[in-house]
């Protein structure tokens, strides 16, 4: 930014009370003209200034016009296919693979390289250029070798495990099984429920069984990514499963791409929809006895789309409930394994006092108790510690009414 221009200096001069009239009159003359002088300079200083602060508002406006529309206009992603040169590229849309040869700004036009991902607006003109694609796909998906959730770890649901074993570990170990009898093995299995009830466990549990790759994604994840960003993930999702075979595919919060469409046809409901889509012709190219299965799970059942229910997609629901009595007794056992825990304590009684709670919340339970064991210094958790840990959540859950249990479940 250039610097003010520096002041005129003062005109000063003495005049001797003591000259004759006529001189001093000269000199009067002469300090006034050293004025008028000055002034002019001022003047023409202030002018500029005042231009100068002109070009300055315009340049705020207009860097706040710009602000305002990359944050209120939707960007869509795009590769870069090509630098043609001359601040020009050749940009394909992801989403419809739809090829224009756009302009880059020259703010980063020094930086676009081919194969890059950038962020176009409406008409095309590239906006920013985005992280790698890798770490998209490591922000939206999780990849674990092999669980160490085991079928012993998850209490009260061993119907479920049952029929998840029977769906998604049978097909991958003995698929000659399903071959001799001559049929195909459910496509993808869709576990429901209200949260907390273990239908993750469940699914990282038959990686670990299966010596399977274990990819989770979040269908939350899907649809908050740019736009033509949600069908590339799920294809991505596809690809690394078949590198990386056999692979278990876990798809948390179906809901989120998959419920039932409104009315309303807003660009974000279209991009939602062909994210669907590409889910639902990814499951169709599928080969149904291969090395990959496919798991879902949603809290919101009575809001899916029941056109990934049809054969051939997911075609095995298996309900996973809150536990029952027994469950949760179960389910506390499993979570106090490793705790130190006194002869005193009545599983039986807790479980009966526990109605409602899910498997998440009972593993809380018994976190909280051994903070209570902590806090009155003790190395042993008491019955007494389970109580209070009891009460405190109770306490907590009714000044909390949106936490409270199965909210969205009907
Ligand atoms: N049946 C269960 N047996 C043992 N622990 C459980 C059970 N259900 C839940 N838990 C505990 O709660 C935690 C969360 O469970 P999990 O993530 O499997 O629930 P979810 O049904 O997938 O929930 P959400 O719908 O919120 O994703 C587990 O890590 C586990 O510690």
């Amino acid at each position: 930014m250039s610097r003010s221009p520096s002041l005129p200096e003062r005109p000063h001069r003495d005049i001797d009370p003591d000259l004759p009239a006529d001189e001093r009159l000269e000199a009067l003359r002469g300090h006034y003209a050293e004025l008028v002088d000055v002034n002019e300079q001022l003047e023409s200083q202030l002018d500029q200034t005042t231009d100068r602060r002109e070009d300055l508002r315009e340049r705020v406006d207009r860097v706040e016009r710009e602000n305002e529309t990359l944050k209120s206009s939707s960007l869509y992603i795009a590769s870069v296919e090509d630098v043609v040169g001359d601040g020009e590229v050749v940009v394909k849309q992801h989403g419809n693979n739809q090829e224009v040869l756009t302009e880059v700004s020259p703010r980063i036009a020094e930086r676009v390289e081919a194969g890059d991902r950038v962020a176009v607006n409406d008409s095309f003109a590239i906006q920013t250029i985005l992280e790698t694609e890798t770490d998209a796909r490591a922000q939206a998906m999780e990849i674990t070798e092999r669980p160490e959730v085991g079928y012993e770890d998850i209490g009260g649901i061993d119907e479920q495990v049952r029929e998840v074993r029977e769906a998604v570990e049978q097909p991958l170990i003995e698929p000659e099984r399903f071959e001799e009898v001559g049929i195909d093995p459910p496509s993808g299995v869709l576990l429901h429920g209200p949260p907390g009830t273990g239908k993750t466990m469940l699914a990282k549990a038959v990686a670990n069984q299966t010596d399977a790759t274990f990819i989770k994604m979040a269908g939350s994840e899907l649809v908050r990514k740019f736009i033509g960003e949600g069908s590339r993930l799920v294809r991505d999702l596809f690809e690394l499963a078949r590198e990386r075979e056999p692979a278990i595919i876990f798809i948390d919060e179906i809901d989120a791409v998959a419920t039932t469409r409104t009315e309303s046809k807003t660009s974000g409901d279209a991009e939602v929809q062909r994210t669907m889509m590409q889910l639902l012709s990814e499951m169709d190219g599928f080969e149904a006895r291969g090395e990959i299965r496919i798991i879902a799970a949603t809290n919101r059942f009575d809001m899916l789309d029941r056109a990934i229910l049809r054969p051939g997609r997911f075609d095995r629901l298996i309900e996973v409930p809150e536990p029952d009595r027994d469950g949760r007794e179960q389910i506390l056992e499993i979570h106090t394994r490793g705790m130190n825990i006194a002869d005193g304590v009545d599983f039986a009684e807790l479980a009966d006092e526990t109605d409602g709670y899910s498997g998440a919340e009972i593993e809380s339970l018994a976190t909280e108790a051994g903070m209570f064991a902590i806090r009155n210094e003790r190395d042993e958790v008491h019955h007494e510690d389970f109580v209070d840990a009891f009460d405190k959540i109770e306490a907590d859950d009714s000044s909390d009414v949106i936490s409270s249990a199965g909210y969205f479940y009907q």
